[in-house]
């Protein structure tokens, strides 16, 4: 059934037309990348970036979000200031019929709309973006000497996340990778995996991560001494440090990795909460690094300030959560 048809559930709509609308957004990111002009400012820090993209993309979003469904909340990476300035173009998600097959549980089909909160991030993997950027500029070919790899490659680690609450708790999400593909060039960029908890989950193939082995994928811009011990604590027998909260929750999606770990008070609700509605959809978890639940609510603070700890699905979350050393647990502190 089409989400736009009448009768379809509330959150089948949000969702379906989420997965428009975040195209739309990966679609204005592409093209700022291609014309370079980034608008680089720092925000609180310099590994707290924010570019033309991540507003172009945040306005974007969020008016679409809040004509098509004014009454729910909508909170954005990058604050009220970033959308005023209208150009009075509104995208419509309603003429896009491509995701089918949307299905919401029983107890989410009478949801309201005056209840959902929905946490965009417009454009996560914010420094991949501009480090990409930055080499393409110095002519960089290749790999990149500062990187030791290429900076292109930085590039798939960008997504857009629109995560969608109720209840305070994280009910859908849609993750779209701008990027995906790039490195097949004229082929079509770009995919997007969406998913209601207790439905369906659609866009990308889901495979079990290898057994045998212990993947953990975590932070490769953000790291710390306590980032280091959680992983050390884990005993991987291999460990990827990629950007984006979005894509390595992809990455546990697609079988390239078995645990996400992430110490730190950096990842905001933004970041954690269309990644952990699609991850629970599949069947695996998403948790703060003492196991408990990420409280999604519109009053609950932006920061994750006790970390992220997330499973694919079939893995031992609980066994993961006990290995993590006391005195990280009490470097992170609520
Ligand atoms: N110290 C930090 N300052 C700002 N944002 C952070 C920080 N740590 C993590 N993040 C956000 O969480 C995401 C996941 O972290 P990482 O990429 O290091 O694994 C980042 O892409 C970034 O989101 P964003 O790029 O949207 O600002
Ligand atoms: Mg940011
Ligand atoms: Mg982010
Ligand atoms: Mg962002």
């Amino acid at each position: 059934m089409s989400v736009a048809a009448k009768g379809a559930p509330l959150l089948s709509r949000v969702v379906g037309y989420s997965v428009a609308i975040a195209n739309n957004a990966g679609n204005i990111i592409r093209d700022i990348m291609k014309k370079g002009e980034l608008g680089i400012v720092e925000k609180e820090s310099a590994q707290d970036l924010q570019t033309e993209a991540d507003r172009a993309a945040q306005r974007s979003i969020i008016t679409a979000l809040q004509k098509y469904f004014p009454k729910s909340t909508i909170i954005g990476e990058e604050g009220e200031e970033e959308v005023k300035d209208l150009s009075g173009q509104v995208f419509d998600p309603t003429a896009d019929s491509s995701v089918s097959g949307i299905t919401c549980p029983s107890h989410l089909t009478s949801v309201a709309e005056e209840e959902l909160v929905i946490w965009v991030d417009p454009l996560d993997g914010t420094a991949e973006y501009t480090q990409a950027h930055e080499c393409r500029i110095s002519g960089h070919l290749g790999v990149c000497k500062t990187l030791g790899v290429s900076c292109e490659s930085l590039l798939d680690h960008v997504t857009v996340l629109i995560g969608i609450a109720s209840g305070g708790k994280a009910v859908g999400g849609v993750i779209h990778q701008p990027y995906y593909n790039y490195q097949n060039p004229g082929s079509k960029l770009g995919r997007t995996i969406w998913g209601i908890v207790g439905g369906s989950v659609g866009g990308m193939p889901l495979t079990a991560p290898p057994d045998g082995k212990l993947i953990v994928t975590t932070t490769r811009s953000h790291s710390s001494s306590t980032v280091n011990d959680a992983i050390a604590a884990l005993s991987p027998t291999e460990v990827l440090r990629v950007g984006g909260a979005g894509h390595k929750v992809m990455m546990l999606l697609e079988g390239k990795a078995h645990v996400y770990v992430f110490a730190s008070p950096g990842c905001k609700k933004w970041d954690t909460c269309a990644p952990q509605a699609v991850l629970e959809a599949a069947g695996g978890v998403l948790s703060d690094i003492q196991g408990k639940v990420i409280p999604y609510h519109a009053s609950a603070p932006h920061r994750n300030s006790t970390g992220v700890l997330a499973s694919a699905a079939g893995q031992d979350h609980q066994a993961f959560l006990t290995k993590i050393p006391q005195h990280v647990k009490d470097n992170l502190k609520a």
